[in-house]
């Protein structure tokens, strides 16, 4: 199965509260330009159909749901996630590797043709700096725990992983160029940087080692999201030339 290396880099967070916001913004896009990305605000409140409709207008899917339970239960969410036809998947890398392997078995059962979705998982939110980590009982930094999730994760099987840009050239040597890394927490140079402590621009995260970014606020809040888009892809291709 082909893993990454074709399509848009560029995942863009629908953060909306509505299907029909969310596909006001994604009828401004074009599926050349990003994939896009639904969360718990959006599918809690529309649901399947509205999946079914972003891959109607052409564009696929991460189904960011962000799995975090007993083995049996998440096997069961990544099925129905996979009957959606969703492009990517993902778990909490902290529900451990027995989760995290079940998951991938649970996916590789129900693929057709060797077609299945991705299956990344989250190792430290980029909204968490090492005081936040200490704040839940870690002792460890962001960096050492991140690389410690990250390390299960492999050992699972699993696709790739969440993470920021700081962490991703460190996964991209430790584990290669086929273990995705996926990183939040993107701000353009002039860009309000909200809730996320760890940031990097596009270009800088590409430079670095992401594989894909995900962008919402800088991208949906904007006057004019396709330019953001644009431009944002221009910075990614100069920095991968
Ligand atoms: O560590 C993580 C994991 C997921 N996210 C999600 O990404 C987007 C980021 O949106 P912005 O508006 O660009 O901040 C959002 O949907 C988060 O749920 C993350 O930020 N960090």
């Amino acid at each position: 199965m082909s893993l990454i290396s074709s399509g848009p880099r560029v995942i863009v967070a629908l953060d909306f509260p509505d299907a029909d916001a969310a596909l006001s913004l994604a009828s401004r896009l074009n599926p050349s330009q990003c994939r896009l990305k639904v969360g718990f605000e959006l599918f809690v409140s529309a649901g399947p159909a509205l999946i079914e409709r972003l891959h109607a207008l052409g564009f696929q899917v991460f189904l960011d749901l962000k799995f975090h339970d007993i083995p049996n239960t998440v096997a069961g969410a990544c099925r129905a996630a996979a009957r959606l036809g969703v492009w990517m998947v993902n778990v909490h890398a902290s529900g451990g590797r027995p989760m995290m392997e079940t998951a991938r078995e649970a996916l590789e059962s129900v693929a057709t043709s060797g077609q299945r979705p991705l299956l990344i998982a989250v190792t430290v939110l980029t909204s968490m700096d090492d005081g936040d980590l200490a704040g839940c009982g870690v002792t460890r930094t962001v960096a050492e725990q991140a690389h410690y999730l990250a390390t299960l994760t492999h050992e699972a099987g699993l696709d790739g992983v969440v993470c920021s840009a700081h962490e991703a050239g460190a996964f991209r040597t430790a584990f290669g160029e086929r273990f995705l890394r996926v990183t939040p927490g993107i701000r353009p140079a002039d860009a309000a940087l909200g809730d996320q402590k760890r940031v990097m621009t596009p270009g800088a995260a590409m430079g670095l080692g992401s594989s894909h970014l995900v962008i919402g606020r800088p991208v949906t809040q904007a006057q004019d999201p396709g330019a953001v888009l644009t431009a944002v892809n221009r910075e990614i291709a100069d920095a991968l030339a």
